[in-house]
């Protein structure tokens, strides 16, 4: 069958053969990295018009056409298994990730048909799988061996010569590339940022991707000198070095774009520096967009320029925004007396930035 449309609701149920009393299952290969609502939207949209009994989604542990180093896969699996946790008919198979070498869908069906005789399987991908079927391992093999049906993912008509049955989907605009960039995560569901960030998956891109390489290459100094001032005051590392990794995240946001935010959340603070902005953007954007939902972060972030918060989290990540060793001065004593007594670090780190805030009030350079 040649695919030149794609059909509308109305038109895209298969009749399922009613001598056949095998389960259909859909088999849902793919990276999964991250999951996304993409991904269960598709199995919905097959467990609906297939009429299947159950979706698997199907990890891969190397994909033979990405080049890209994967999560690894215990953590690829954890997440599909929250996302799926409240999805009875869908599950995790593994059979791939526990494969050695590249995944190849031939060996992954062989292997199903094989241990699950009782089920009538149906492989499902997107339309951008569709085009590149023809380079899929033994692709006409694999064709006669499980019947196929896609999705128009981003509503594309897409021709091909094997027999893929098109079915319908509302398209879901979202790849696992824009949420591992920290794009669209409200595709994903608060459950699984908490496991990104508990984990510290893709965190660090979300940074990468918006600001300049040396303000990244700050960033991370700087959440490593958090964690390490945290940890010895005896507070949460992990959180220290969120606060660290995040500080900055709308350091390269134009004034223009930041404004909005102070009108919305802290007009009072319109009369402060530009300089200082993001911090207070940046507190607000670590909360709602990145999903980082800790009021302590949030304090943290805020005061990280000036050092107006006596919060031990906010103290840390002011000292170490200071002292960083990627500033190019010698910090070590301070660095030290850090560790050491946070209190007074900090107390001296705040003397030293008013002392050269003061010097260079003429020329209004922050020292953030
Ligand atoms: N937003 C989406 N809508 C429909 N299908 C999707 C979407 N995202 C991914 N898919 C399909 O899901 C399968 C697994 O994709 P995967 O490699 O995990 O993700 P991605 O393409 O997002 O990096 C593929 O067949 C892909 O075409």
């Amino acid at each position: 069958m040649h695919v030149d449309a794609i059909p509308s609701r109305s038109v895209v149920s298969r009749v399922p053969d009613v001598a056949d009393t095998r389960r259909r299952v859909v088999l849902l290969g793919g990276s999964f990295d991250p999951v996304h609502a993409g991904h269960l939207a598709m199995a919905h949209a097959a467990l609906d018009q297939l009429e299947a009994d159950e979706v698997w989604f199907i990890p891969a542990r190397q994909a033979p056409l990405k080049s890209r180093q994967l999560t690894p896969g215990e953590h690829r699996k954890a997440m599909l298994e929250i996302a799926l946790k409240n999805e009875p008919q869908m599950r995790v198979e593994t059979c791939e990730l526990e494969r050695e070498g590249e995944s190849f869908t031939i060996d992954t069906v062989r292997y199903l048909k094989k241990q699950y005789p009782d089920c009538d399987f149906t492989f499902l991908v997107g339309n951008d799988q569709v085009e590149q079927f023809h380079k899929w391992k033994e692709a006409d093999a694999l064709a006669r061996l499980v019947k196929f049906a896609a999705v128009a993912r981003d509503g594309r008509n897409v021709k091909t010569k094997y027999p893929i049955h098109f079915i319908h989907m509302d398209p879901v605009p979202v790849s696992s590339t824009e949420i591992r960039t920290g794009n669209r995560l409200n595709y994903v569901p608060q459950e699984l940022l908490d496991y990104f960030y508990a984990n510290r998956l893709y965190c660090k891109d979300f940074v990468k991707s918006r600001v300049p390489d040396r303000r990244y290459m700050h960033s991370l100094s700087v959440a490593r000198l958090t964690e390490e001032f945290a940890l010895a005051a005896g507070l949460d590392g992990q959180q220290a070095w969120l606060t660290g990794l995040f500080h900055d995240v709308c350091k390269a946001m134009p004034v223009d774009r930041m404004r909005p935010w102070l009108e919305a959340v802290c007009p009072e603070e319109l009369t402060m520096h530009p300089a200082a902005w993001h911090s207070y953007v940046g507190a607000q954007v670590t909360d709602r967009v990145f999903g980082i939902h800790d009021p302590r972060i949030s304090n943290a972030i805020f005061h990280h320029v000036k050092g107006t918060s006596d919060d031990p989290l906010a103290m840390c990540v002011f000292c170490a925004d200071k002292l960083d060793p990627l500033r190019g001065y010698d910090s070590y004593d301070l660095i030290d007396l850090c560790r050491r007594d946070l209190k007074a670090g900090f107390e001296k780190c705040r003397a030293s930035n008013r002392e050269y805030v003061d010097a260079h009030r003429k020329d209004a350079v922050w020292t953030n």
